[in-house]
């Protein structure tokens, strides 16, 4: 067991997912604090993230990711903009059933991406190392972003990659009226959850966003 890992992390996790009232097995228990070790260990050379306190890691990475899990249903979802696999990895693991692709243009977020399916043994994962505006692939019924970019440049940068039928998920904070009017044409506001985070104070919202046709 790595030596980021003390029983006040362990107990803050648990305490969280509890709080979040997710029903979690054991191995996807070791599969989130392994991320957690791991995130931790390769921060210092690769800045991965802003959040170097492994204790503030649970709550501002895992738990918030672990979050928006009941809005989440795939089966196949892509995580634009991912970084270090922010929530795509962590939704990965508390959800087997789901594809995930965690896209990134950044080659040291993918590298450490790849190093994180690797050693938890995900399946379900394809990190892909690409700008969003060139990426092509078959549609996917969820996209999901997270600190990625404003809603309208979520949406049009990722337009040709959603499903018929298919959402946009923006995490963001408490501040998005100004982006949501300056959404494009034909896309609109289907649902806006408040995000309990246990352990963090500050506002977070998920926006669920859809097509709607125009004529
Ligand atoms: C602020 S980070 C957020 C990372 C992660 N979602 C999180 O919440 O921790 C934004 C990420 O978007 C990536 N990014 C920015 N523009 C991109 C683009 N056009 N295509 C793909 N990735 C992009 C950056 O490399 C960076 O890793």
């Amino acid at each position: 067991m790595s030596q980021t890992l003390t029983p006040t992390i362990e107990r803050r996790l648990d305490e969280g997912l509890a709080r979040l009232e997710l029903a979690v097995e054991p191995a996807q228990r070791d599969q989130l604090l392994a991320l957690l070790a791991l995130l931790h260990k390769w921060n210092r050379a690769y800045n991965l993230t802003a959040v170097r306190d492994p204790l503030a890691m649970v709550s501002r990475h895992l738990l918030d990711s672990a979050a928006v899990l009941p809005w989440v249903r795939g089966p196949r979802l892509l995580d634009v903009g991912a970084g270090p696999g922010l929530p795509g990895l962590v939704l990965a693991i508390l959800a087997p059933q789901l594809e995930v692709s965690l896209l990134d243009s950044n080659g040291k977020k993918v590298r450490f991406q790849r190093q994180a399916v690797l050693e938890l043994g995900l399946t379900n994962v394809t990190p892909v190392q690409a700008r969003v505006e060139a990426h092509r692939d078959a549609p996917f019924d969820q996209l999901i972003s997270r600190a990625f970019a404003s809603l309208a440049d979520f949406v049009t940068l990722t337009e040709g990659l959603l499903a018929e039928g298919g959402e946009w998920l923006a995490m963001k904070g408490p501040a998005a009226d100004e982006e949501l009017e300056a959404l494009p044409p034909g896309v609109r506001l289907n649902a806006r959850h408040e995000l309990a985070v246990p352990f963090d104070e500050s506002q977070r919202q998920l926006l669920i966003l859809q097509r709607y046709p125009t004529t």
